[in-house]
């Protein structure tokens, strides 16, 4: 059998195993199964590429969005109305073969954004140069699902390859914390009511042959959920459905779409705002003044990062060896707990402070 065929066939199990508390650990243990042949399908489809042919990337700019979608939805006519890029347009399949980069500027910020190939089913286990395609996705901030009029329904196709490639959209990384330990089997603690059941939670966890650990439960979470915890080399990603071709349809028919998609035409440049302003809004920029020490701070120019952004995150952005020759920070603002708070890299920034950076000499 090869590792699809097993896939298959574990699929084929869950899907006729009736769920219910008495088979819920059966179905853990299918699960935890299936994860890791994925992993393998992964594994191998990187290591036939010999590590050649992979799309280098020099990120730039405040953030990276990429363009993800079936061939011929319009991704490149898309990236050269919304940037400085010049990525050739066809009426067929794969006319893009290669990473073609642009850059937005919009309100304060240079956003860049990635053309991509087209995606296709099997992208994840390594079709149409997918691996390369999907290792520049997992490295993005915001992905862009575009989709047009005529193919909506591929929309489950997109989601279930990036979710076979560990990429999490949407989502949150779980509140859970596995630690191995040396003996004492698998203890389970929770803060919350959990749905799997603790032996589930065993069974997970031998199939990846931990036997001995702690883990922590602070949300509660699903089978698979728990297997991304354990697997540890998933990538969770903020994702907006795009929906191109408007032009071709009529509005009643448009009806038919799920609302929170932004729909436009790259082509006639219809709704192109409001898709600027959605980018924009998903990759929550704050700003961060610089005061030199013993000077005032700069209020004209604000440092864009991104929400959730620490010291040690401005340090690398402001020069090579600032987080090797940090000595301390200062901070005002929101995230002080008072004026001038002494901090060190690890304090999450608010927007709208006002940081000093102290480095060795
Ligand atoms: N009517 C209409 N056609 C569009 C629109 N956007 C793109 N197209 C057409 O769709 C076809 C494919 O466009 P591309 O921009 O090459 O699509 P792509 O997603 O980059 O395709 P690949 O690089 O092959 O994956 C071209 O013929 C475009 O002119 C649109 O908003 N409306
Ligand atoms: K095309
Ligand atoms: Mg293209």
């Amino acid at each position: 059998m090869t590792i699809e065929e097993e896939i298959k066939a574990i699929q084929d199990e869950i899907d006729k195993t009736q769920k219910n508390k008495a088979t819920e650990h059966h179905i853990g243990r299918l699960k935890a199964k299936m994860a890791r042949l994925k992993d393998d399908l992964i594994k191998q489809a990187m290591s036939k590429g010999g590590g050649t042919g992979g799309y280098s990337v020099k990120k730039s700019g405040d953030a990276t969005v990429t363009l993800v979608g079936f061939p011929s939805v319009g991704k490149s006519t898309l990236i050269n109305k919304l940037t400085d890029a010049r990525s050739e347009v066809g009426a067929y399949e794969f006319t893009t073969l290669d990473v073609v980069p642009g850059s937005m500027e919009y309100r304060d910020a240079k956003i860049q954004i990635l053309d991509l190939p087209g995606l296709v089913k099997g992208a994840a286990a390594g079709k149409g140069r997918g691996r390369e395609v999907i290792s520049v996705i997992r490295g993005c901030d915001l992905i862009l699902m575009i989709l047009d009029v005529f193919n909506f329904d591929h929309i489950a196709v997109l989601e279930k390859e990036l979710y076979d490639a560990g990429i999490r959209i949407n989502q949150r990384k779980p509140d859970v914390t596995i630690t191995r330990t040396l003996k004492g089997g698998v203890v389970v603690t929770s803060t919350v009511d959990t749905t799997i059941d603790h032996e589930t939670i065993k069974t997970i966890l031998g199939e990846y042959k931990i036997h001995n650990a702690l883990v922590n439960i602070r949300e509660d979470i699903t089978a698979d959920q728990l297997i991304d915890v354990v697997r540890d080399n998933r990538v969770y990603i903020p994702a907006v459905l795009v929906l191109n071709k408007i032009d071709l349809v009529d509005k009643e028919h448009l009806k038919k779409f799920p609302k929170d998609a932004i729909k436009i035409s790259a082509d006639r440049e219809l709704n192109l705002d409001v898709l600027k302003e959605t980018i924009y809004d998903h990759l929550g920029f704050i700003n961060i003044y610089l005061k030199p020490q013993g000077d005032k701070a700069d209020l004209e120019e604000p440092m864009i990062m991104r929400g959730g952004a620490t010291v040690g995150d401005v340090c690398d952005r402001l020069h090579k060896d600032f987080r090797r020759k940090f000595r301390y920070a200062k901070v005002w603002g929101d995230s002080a707990k008072h004026a001038g708070q002494r901090v060190g890299v690890d304090h999450t920034l608010c927007d709208g402070d006002i940081l000093t950076i102290i480095i060795q000499k």
